[in-house]
């Protein structure tokens, strides 16, 4: 499969479609950059020259959370995107799955073979050390086959799953899932969560990090979004995106407040949109 990334700005700002999806129409334009929330949301953002070190830019969103008007706009807009958002059955991306086989750490899936039905694939996951959950299934563009009868719906899931990033994604992650009905998931640095984690390292604008996720937190098929402040190279979403894949999840879109322009159209998020309210100011 290969990468491309989709912006969507929630300011109607330029954004950059993946190649197999029709651009918005200019009705979406006009409503979103006529959304009057979405200047008072820009504003309360403080940006810092040179924090934590020179160079940087620093978009600082504790000014917006001392305004609880403007705070709650900010929440609104994510819960009336994703609130009426229509779940759909798919339990994992093939590329998921793929991964999952060439992942030692992960190696829970083993390849049966692929037919006209599509990949099949047999997934062991383990859940701790005394219990392993058997499940086997194919999938090709969305398309499910069981290896062993079980009922697609079970199979596939139908709930809702939202992600919170440490630390400035939980500001925001809660908040959504308490208003749609979905479960909080939360992706921590490293050694702070106390059961068997997935972990992945990545790379930020400014230095190197790692986030963990618990071994059964998101159960394969669940639809996810994940939820940050800011959105800069993209490292901290990828590293989101595939911590839920090995879980053998659907990431449906990342959700951020905060998009950097000079990052735009450089991050690789394995072909997932991410929804981004506003562009930093400077
Ligand atoms: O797109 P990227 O280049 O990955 O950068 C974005 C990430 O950087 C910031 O978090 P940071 O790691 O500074 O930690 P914090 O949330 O704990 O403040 C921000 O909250 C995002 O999570
Ligand atoms: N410029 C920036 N401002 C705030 N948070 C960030 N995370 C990564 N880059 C950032």
């Amino acid at each position: 499969m290969g990468e491309q990334e989709n912006n969507k700005t929630g300011a109607g700002g330029n954004a950059a479609m993946a190649a197999d999806e029709a651009p918005p129409s200019a009705k979406e334009k006009g409503r979103a950059a006529a959304d009057p929330r979405l200047q008072g949301i820009s504003d309360a953002i403080r940006v810092v020259p040179h924090f934590p070190k020179p160079g940087i830019m620093f978009n600082d969103i504790t000014p917006l959370l001392l305004r609880p008007g403007v705070f709650k706009d900010a929440v609104d807009m994510f819960v009336e995107r994703y609130r009426g958002m229509r779940i759909a059955a798919v339990a994992a991306g093939v590329l998921a799955l793929r991964n999952k086989i060439q992942e030692p750490m992960f190696s829970v899936a083993v390849l049966l073979g692929e037919g006209r039905g599509g990949l099949q694939v047999e997934v062991i996951r383990s859940r701790s050390s005394a219990r392993y959950v058997r499940l086997a299934c194919a999938l090709v563009d969305g398309r499910i086959r069981t290896a062993d009868g079980m009922p697609l719906p079970k199979l596939a899931g139908r709930s809702r799953v939202r992600v919170g990033i440490e630390a400035r994604g939980f500001i925001f992650g809660p908040a959504i899932a308490l208003a749609i009905g979905a479960k909080f998931v939360p992706l921590r640095k490293p050694k702070k969560l106390p059961g068997e984690v997935f972990s992945e390292s990545y790379v930020l604008e400014y230095g190197t990090d790692c986030l963990e996720m618990h071994v059964g937190a998101i159960e394969p098929g669940e639809r996810v979004v994940v939820v940050d402040d800011l959105v800069a190279t993209g490292g901290t979403l990828s590293a989101a995106i595939r911590l839920i894949e090995r879980a053998g999840a659907d990431v449906i879109e990342c959700a951020c407040l905060i998009g950097l322009p000079k990052f735009k159209n450089l991050y690789k998020l394995n072909g997932k949109p991410v929804y981004i309210l506003v562009e930093s100011r400077k």
